[in-house]
């Protein structure tokens, strides 16, 4: 039985991590689940899964919490704020920590996890493409496995020999004969959309992903491609691969989901239905397989798979945060920071879609030569580059 530890349990990622765990409860338990402001969520986890630990970050989640389920579940405890993330996360009484808070606030207790050894199954790809390097050298420091959890990722990981998913973050690309990885993205909802008319769309088209039910974050980034940028950047830590061994193709359907390229020629696919329980299990079960409750795919109505070249045109922040993953570990941050910012802004419509752009492109070239070794730097770029977007914001 491996016990689990679910941050942001109460988020698309966590949800599906829960399903897959109630349909194999003679392998998995829960140990710890994190959320921030869902607290009705939290507390039908804490009914049906009596975790030992919950936390929650958000102080009025966590009092009404503890009003809802304190009396009858004595067994959890709950506990308040990011310290206790943390805690959480290095405690010694679980076995495999998925990481599925959304953005940055993801970074130190995935690193918290890592520092013990863990076994971290990766959604949160913001922490990894804000600290690349100190997370890589962390876990092989530490002896931590990391698990992909993203699809693209997972499918590439499935398509490596196992030599090579054995190492991840110290992946041998040439010497496993491949040529290269191929990253498949959607389009998102505005691939079929004049460029003119993205000025005007609003946030609730921005999060209405064609294929995929995900946070509305990851949505935008979708709509807006940064998310393929996010994933070149996180293929490039993962599977130690340099920014001219990874290819980005648009597939509407999202059934590819990702590709890897060997030298005699060959493409090997992950194909499967959009939805995140694959990856979930492919990462909880590895090297077995299990069944997420994901049926069986149908070519006949799936009919026919396309392919198409990005538009730089549409997609600008697809190519910003390539044209970041080739220049420094600093503009990658910072582009990263400035999304957030700018995705909220959109989403409060404070901003128009076309400025999630303008904001990080304005930012990011302020970083691209700053020098960030450690932890500490890296933090120090994430704050300013937070600072620089919001008063971008205020000029727009
Ligand atoms: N959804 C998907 O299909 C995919 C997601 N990912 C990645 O997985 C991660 C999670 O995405 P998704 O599940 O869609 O996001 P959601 O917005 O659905 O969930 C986010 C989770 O993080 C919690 N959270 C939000 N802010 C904070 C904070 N400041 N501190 C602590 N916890 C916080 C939320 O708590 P609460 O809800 O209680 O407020 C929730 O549990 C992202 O990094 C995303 O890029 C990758 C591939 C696919
Ligand atoms: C499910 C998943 O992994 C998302 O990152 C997904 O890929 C988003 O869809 P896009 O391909 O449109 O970015
Ligand atoms: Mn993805």
């Amino acid at each position: 039985m491996k016990k689990i530890t679910i941050l942001g349990a109460t988020g698309s990622i966590g949800r599906s991590t829960i399903d897959v765990i109630r349909r194999n409860p003679d392998l998995y338990s829960l140990y710890a689940a994190t959320g921030n402001k869902n607290y009705s969520v939290m507390a039908s986890i804490i009914r049906e899964f009596s975790p030992s630990v919950v936390v929650m970050t958000d102080r009025t989640a966590y009092e009404k919490l503890k009003e809802l389920v304190q009396t009858e579940h004595r067994r959890t405890e709950i506990l308040f704020g990011a310290e206790n993330l943390n805690t959480v996360a290095a405690s010694e009484e679980y076995d495999g920590l998925m990481s599925a808070i959304v953005g940055a606030a993801g970074l130190k207790p995935t690193l918290s996890a890592i520092t013990q050894g863990k076994t971290v199954y990766l959604a949160n790809k913001e922490s990894l493409v804000m600290s690349g390097h100190i997370f890589i050298d962390a876990a092989r420091r530490f002896k931590s496995r990391i698990i992909p959890v993203d699809s693209e990722h997972s499918a590439i990981f499935q398509c490596l020999p196992e030599k090579e998913q054995q190492r991840i973050g110290r992946c041998e690309l040439k010497e496993a004969g491949i040529r290269n990885i191929i990253l498949t993205g959607s389009g998102g909802p505005f691939r079929d959309r004049d460029v003119s008319t993205l000025d005007a769309v609003t946030p609730a088209e921005a999060v209405s992903h064609p294929n995929w039910s995900m946070g509305k974050k990851i949505s935008v980034d979708s709509a807006t491609m940064m998310n393929k940028g996010l994933e070149f950047i996180e293929a490039k830590w993962l599977f130690n691969a340099s920014p001219d061994d990874i290819r980005v193709v648009v597939h509407p359907e999202s059934v590819i989901h990702s590709m890897v390229q060997y030298v005699d020629g060959s493409v090997l696919a992950q194909m499967g239905k959009p939805d995140m329980r694959t990856p979930i299990a492919r990462a909880l079960a590895y090297p077995q397989r299990i069944n997420g409750g994901v049926g069986e795919l149908d070519f006949f109505t799936v009919g026919s798979l396309t392919f198409r070249e990005p538009d730089f045109v549409k997609y600008p922040c697809l190519k910003l945060a390539i044209d970041a993953c080739a220049t420094s570990q600093a503009m990658t941050t910072a582009v990263n920071a400035a999304n957030e910012v700018a995705v909220y802004a959109f989403l409060d419509n404070k901003i128009k879609f076309t400025d999630i752009y303008k904001v990080c492109a304005k930012v990011a070239s302020q970083f691209a030569c700053v020098n960030a070794p450690d932890l500490e730097s890296i933090l120090e770029v994430d704050t300013q580059a937070r600072a620089r977007a919001f008063s971008e914001l205020s000029v727009l």
